[in-house]
C-alpha cells in the first residue's frame, strides 16, 4: 500500500495535523483559483521556534505541483518524528507546504498559466533569456490531437529530432533549459513574476529576516536513477553557502551550476535559470544562504517527459474529467510518485536524514548540542590511518599484443571511496580484476592493507602470484561485486551468504546463518533468505550479492558496474546500499557509468583513457572542472 497521499485536500489536512501537533506558527497564503473540486487552494506556511532566530531551516514542497506529494509526505514525517520539538530559541523551521498549490491540487508540473516555477525566478527588470533550438523543437513537442494525424506528425518530428540529437539527453538541454516565447509549450518560463514566485518572496520577507544562516530544501521527483534522492546544490555563481553545504555533507552533495552552455550529469537542466534556489538566495540577502534540492529518481527521462506531454496536451485541447482525462493524469502521477512502497519508504528515510543532518548543524552553529539522533557523518570526514587500504603501483596488463593498461596506479585510504570513470574499453574493470588477481598483471605492485601481494615472473612473460596461499588469504579480505551477480543459482540465498564464511573463515554455521540474515534485513531483503537467485529481481539478486560480499568482512570492497545489467528501475536500490555502506566507512573502489553516483559518494576519482589515468582528482574537480579536453568530452557525452 502506497501512503503518500496524492490529493491536495488529504495532503492540506495531514500538513496542518502535523503542524498543529509540532507547535507551530501556521499562515495561509490563499490562492486566487479553485481546485478540481471547487476547493480552496492555498500554501500553508508553518514556523515551528521563533521569528526572530538566527539559524534558519526551511524545506519547500510542491515547486512542481505534482511532485508536491513527495515534499508533503517527507514534511509531514519529519515534524510528526521530532513532535514535541525542543529547539533551542535561536533556530526555526520554516515549512513552505506547496508553493504551487494549483499544480498540486489539478496534478500538473506546472502552474495556472503553464509555468514552470522553477523557469519564473529570473530577473523580470531584465529580457528573458533566450533559448534559440526551442522555436524549431516546439512543433515536435505539441500536438492538438492526442491520438490523431498532428500527433503523428508530432511523433514524426520529435523522433527525427532525437536522432538528430543522439537520444533524449542531446534534446534535453534545448527541451528543458526552459523558454519565454511559447506559453502552450513545455518549460515556459512565463512572461512576468507569477502568484507562487510573489508568494514565495512574501513568505521569505515574513519569516525569513532575521536569519544570518538558512539552509533551503526545495523537495523534487522526476529525474535520476529511480528511487535514488540525489542532494544537490543548484546555482548559477560560487557563493559561500556552497562551501557550507561541501563541509557538511561532503561528496553527498553536488553542485549543479546553470546558466547557457552548461552542463550536468544530475538529470536535471543545467542549460536552465530561474529555480527556487536562485530566489532564496535573493530573498534573504542578509543571509548566508545553501540552497539544496533533493531530487528523487522515478521512471527514465523520456518516459517522464511523454507524461508531462501528454498532460500539456490535456490542458489545452482535451478534457480532464473524461476517462482519457483521468489516464493522463494517473500516467503523470505515476511518473512523479511511484505507487511503490520501497520507493517511498526509500525517498522518505533518506531525505528525513538530509533534515536532520541540516538541523543539527544549524544548532551546532547556534551554540546548542543536537537532541535528535543524526545521520552518520559524511563520508569525507572518516578517519585517515596511516596505512592505506589499498595500494597499486604501476601496473601493467596485455591481452596478447593488445596493451590494456599502461602503469595505472591507486592508492585508497581506509573509508575512502576512489571511483574509476571512462569510456568503454579504457581498462576500468581489467584494473580492478586485477587487484584481487582475478586477471594476472604483467607487472606492478599491489598492497592490500600493507600487505604486499609478492609476484614472479610467470612463464609467458607475465607476473603470476608467488605464494598462492598468501594470494588466497588476501582475496578473502578483498569483496567483489560484479556486474553479473553471480549468485549460485542452486543454493537459497542464505545458503549463498553462509558458504565462504563456514569455508573460508571458518565460522560454525549458527554464526554465520545469524550474520547473514542481518545482512540481508541490512540490503531489505529480510524476508528473501529462502528464495533462490532466480526468483529474485536484478536489483534484489544484486543486494543479495553485495550481503555475500560483506559476509567475507572484507577491507576492501571492489565494484565492477554494480548497476549496468539491471533495468534502469532497479538501480536506484542498488545505488542506495552502496551509499549506505560509503556512509558507514567502507573502503571502496568503484568502477561505474553512474556519473551522479560517483560524483555523490566518492572523496577521489580517476578518468582512464586508453588504459592511463588521464586526469584525476575531487569529484568538484573531476565533473566541474575538467582539465583535459578528453574528460570534457567524455562527461559531454555522458549528459
Ligand atoms: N579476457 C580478455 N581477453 C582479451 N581482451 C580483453 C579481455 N578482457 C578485456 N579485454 C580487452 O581489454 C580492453 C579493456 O577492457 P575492460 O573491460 O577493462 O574495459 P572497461 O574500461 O572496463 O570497459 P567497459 O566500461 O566497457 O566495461 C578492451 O579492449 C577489452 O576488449
Amino acid at each position: 500500500m502506497a501512503f503518500m497521499p496524492l490529493d491536495y485536500a488529504t495532503m492540506r489536512a495531514e500538513f496542518l495535523d502535523a503542524a498543529k501537533a509540532a507547535g507551530a506558527e501556521i499562515t495561509e497564503y490563499r490562492h486566487p483559483l479553485p481546485g478540481p473540486h471547487g476547493e480552496a487552494l492555498a500554501t500553508d506556511v508553518a514556523l515551528i521556534g521563533s521569528r526572530n532566530a538566527t539559524k534558519l531551516l526551511v524545506v519547500n514542497s510542491g515547486t512542481h505541483g505534482v511532485e508536491g506529494a513527495y515534499g508533503s509526505a517527507a514534511q509531514v514525517a519529519w515534524m510528526r518524528r521530532h513532535t514535541p520539538w525542543h529547539l533551542p530559541d535561536n533556530v526555526a523551521i520554516l515549512m513552505i507546504h506547496l508553493i504551487n498549490p494549483w499544480g498540486a491540487a489539478w496534478s500538473r508540473r506546472v502552474n495556472e498559466d503553464n509555468v514552470d516555477l522553477n523557469r519564473n525566478f529570473i530577473d523580470w527588470s531584465r529580457p528573458a533569456p533566450e533559448n534559440p533550438g526551442y522555436p524549431a523543437l516546439h512543433p515536435a513537442l505539441t500536438f492538438t490531437d492526442l491520438d490523431g494525424p498532428d500527433r503523428a506528425r508530432a511523433h514524426q518530428a520529435y523522433s527525427q529530432a532525437l536522432r538528430q540529437a543522439g537520444g533524449y539527453t542531446g534534446l534535453a538541454s534545448t527541451i528543458e533549459a526552459g523558454q519565454y516565447t511559447h506559453p502552450d509549450g513545455l518549460f515556459f518560463g512565463g512572461t512576468g513574476a507569477v502568484w507562487s514566485n510573489l508568494t514565495l518572496n512574501s513568505i521569505l520577507a515574513d519569516f525569513a529576516m532575521g536569519a544570518d544562516d538558512a539552509v533551503v530544501f526545495d523537495l523534487h521527483t522526476g529525474a535520476g536513477p529511480y528511487g535514488y534522492p540525489a542532494l544537490l546544490s543548484v546555482t548559477v555563481e560560487a557563493h559561500a553557502g556552497l562551501d557550507w553545504g561541501k563541509a557538511l555533507f561532503g561528496p553527498a552533495m553536488s553542485t549543479v551550476l546553470t546558466g547557457a552552455g552548461r552542463t550536468t550529469d544530475t538529470g536535471i537542466a543545467a542549460t536552465a535559470t530561474g529555480y527556487v534556489s536562485d530566489a532564496v538566495r535573493k530573498g534573504m540577502p542578509q543571509a548566508r544562504v545553501l540552497p539544496l534540492v533533493i531530487e528523487c529518481g522515478t521512471l527514465p527521462g523520456e518516459e517522464v517527459n511523454d507524461a508531462v506531454r501528454a498532460d500539456n496536451w490535456l490542458h489545452l485541447h482535451g478534457d480532464v474529467a473524461s476517462v482519457q482525462g483521468q489516464q493522463i493524469k494517473d500516467r503523470l502521477r505515476h511518473a512523479f510518485i511511484p505507487a511503490d512502497p520501497e520507493w517511498q519508504t526509500q525517498v522518505l528515510a533518506v531525505s528525513l536524514s538530509y533534515f536532520d543532518r541540516a538541523l543539527a548543524d544549524l544548532e551546532a552553529k547556534g551554540g546548542s548540542t543536537p537532541k535528535r539522533a543524526v545521520a552518520a557523518k559524511p563520508a569525507a570526514s572518516m578517519p585517515q590511518s596511516g596505512r592505506p587500504a589499498v595500494e597499486v603501483y604501476d601496473l601493467h596488463k596485455s591481452y596478447g599484443t593488445l596493451e590494456v593498461l599502461k602503469g595505472v596506479g591507486l592508492i585508497a585510504q581506509p573509508g575512502e571511496v576512489v571511483s574509476m570513470i571512462g569510456s568503454s574499453g579504457s581498462g576500468k574493470s581489467t584494473f580492478l580484476r586485477c587487484i584481487n588477481l582475478l586477471e594476472q598483471p604483467k607487472s606492478g605492485r599491489i598492497l592490500i592493507d600493507g600487505e604486499e601481494i609478492r609476484l614472479k615472473p610467470g612463464k609467458g612473460g607475465g607476473a603470476v602470484p608467488a605464494d598462492q596461499k598468501q594470494v588466497e588469504r588476501i582475496r578473502a579480505r578483498v569483496g567483489m561485486v560484479f556486474q553479473s551477480f553471480n549468485l549460485w543459482p542452486h543454493l537459497s540465498v542464505l545458503d549463498n551468504i553462509i558458504e565462504a564464511p563456514i569455508h573460508v573463515l571458518k565460522e560454525s554455521k549458527a554464526e554465520a546463518s545469524e550474520r547473514a540474515h542481518e545482512l540481508l534485513r541490512k540490503v531489505g531483503l529480510g524476508d528473501k533468505h529462502a528464495q533462490f537467485p532466480g526468483q529474485l529481481s536484478g536489483g534484489q539478486q544484486q543486494r543479495a550479492a553485495i550481503a555475500r560480499t560483506l559476509a567475507m568482512r572484507p577491507k576492501v570492497i571492489l565494484l565492477d558496474e554494480p548497476t549496468s545489467a539491471l533495468d534502469p528501475e532497479l538501480v536506484g536500490e542498488v545505488l542506495r546500499v552502496i551509499r549506505q555502506l560509503a556512509d558507514e566507512g567502507n573502503t571502496m573502489i568503484l568502477v561505474t557509468h553512474e556519473m551522479q553516483f560517483a560524483r555523490e559518494v566518492s572523496h577521489h576519482i580517476k578518468f582512464l583513457h586508453q588504459g592511463r589515468v588521464e586526469e584525476e582528482g575531487s569529484p568538484d574537480q573531476i565533473f566541474t572542472n575538467p582539465r583535459s579536453e578528453r574528460l570534457s568530452q567524455f562527461l559531454a557525452r555522458c549528459n
